[in-house]
């Protein structure tokens, strides 16, 4: 049987950096993975012009299968399945060992048991295991956003939401602005439903690639939301984006004299543990855990610390 935990395993969750590679692009697909992004999404859709859709779909399918690719998290963003090269994607990154599909312009809840459907019927087919495709959301419409938390629980195949900001504000009838002001609202909901449902949540694209101020602003707000990662346009932006996550020096230090100092008064049958008269209770201990992970995600350098 597939369930939440079986499909969710804890490293998905540690994913800051996701990175669109276009599917028709065979010089981008051939060195993706060197630019350390913890997730590689080669892209069937927006990125790939009508005609080239056939020959993208064949580099991925073979992309998928290289040795080189053989160690990352490998994400595809596939066409929508009412278009006419949605179900022929998905076969393909099926058959192809396609760790996580990405289905683009969700709705609703039911565009996921669809999707899950379709992929179950693949990986029966072709003999995959059932139940080893993940999948993924994007929110690109006020009508996902409304129904996100729906969308977010509606197969336990789902390991993370993202939203999609160039298409929703296309919808909400407005633009994309420097400082995000439009996005609000979907971040804040976005953020919400993965929450609820226990998955991971990814901001939207910043596509000005040069502007590296705007970029990292946007970091430190999303970050501040609680968000996992965001997905990304160019290598640029991976250590960017990693560094902006990785928690300081003094911040790894903090987190983890206060578990050793939990860990200690588990051990002493204390139930209560006071650090510098402070008191530290679970959420404290859960948070400094958190950075604790951060910190080995983005290689900050653990030293031994007593409590
Ligand atoms: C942005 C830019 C043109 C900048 O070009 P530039 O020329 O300035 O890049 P440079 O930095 O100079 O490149 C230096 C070296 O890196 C290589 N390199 C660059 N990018 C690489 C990459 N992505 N992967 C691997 N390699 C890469 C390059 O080949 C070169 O290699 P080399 O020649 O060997 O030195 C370029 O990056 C690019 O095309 N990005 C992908 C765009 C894309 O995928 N768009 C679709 C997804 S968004 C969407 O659909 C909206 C959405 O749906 C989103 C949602 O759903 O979330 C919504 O609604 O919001
Ligand atoms: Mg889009």
């Amino acid at each position: 049987m597939i369930t939440a935990a079986t499909m969710r395993d804890p490293g998905a969750m540690r994913h800051r950096s996701m990175l669109f590679v276009p599917g028709s692009n065979a010089s981008m697909m051939s060195t993706a993975y060197v630019y350390g992004a913890d997730a590689i999404m080669f892209d069937l859709e927006d990125a790939v012009a009508l005609r080239e859709k056939d020959s993208a779909r064949l580099m991925v399918f073979h992309a998928l299968q290289s040795p080189v690719y053989a160690g990352t998290d490998t994400v595809v963003r596939i066409n929508p399945l009412d278009t006419p090269y949605g179900r022929d994607d998905l076969e393909a990154c099926v058959r192809a060992g396609a760790r996580t599909i990405r289905l683009p312009k969700t709705d609703s809840a039911d565009d996921i048991r669809e999707l899950e459907h379709e992929v179950e019927d693949v990986e029966r087919d072709c003999g995959r295991e059932v139940g080893s495709t993940r999948l993924m959301a994007a929110i690109e419409s006020a009508s996902g956003v409304v129904n996100a938390v729906e969308i977010a629980q509606a197969s336990p195949r789902m390991v993370s939401i993202a939203l999609a900001g160039f298409d929703y504000v296309i919808d909400l009838q407005t633009t994309r602005s420097r400082e995000g002001t439009e996005l609000f609202y979907a971040r804040c909901a976005v953020l919400h439903a993965a929450r609820v449902a226990g998955i991971a949540a990814y901001d939207v694209v910043w596509s000005d690639v040069n502007d590296e101020e705007g970029f990292l602003a946007e970091v430190e707000l999303i970050k501040r939301l609680g968000f996992n990662g965001k997905s990304l346009v160019n290598p640029r932006q991976v250590p960017l984006l990693h560094e902006a996550f990785a928690p300081t020096e003094d911040e790894l230090a903090h987190a983890q004299v206060v578990v050793a100092a939990a860990e200690k008064a588990e051990r002493d049958g204390l139930g209560v543990v006071s650090l510098g008269g402070k008191m530290i209770d679970a959420p404290i201990i859960v948070a400094a855990r958190r950075t604790i992970a951060f910190a080995d995600a983005s290689g900050v350098r653990r030293q031994e610390r007593h409590a």
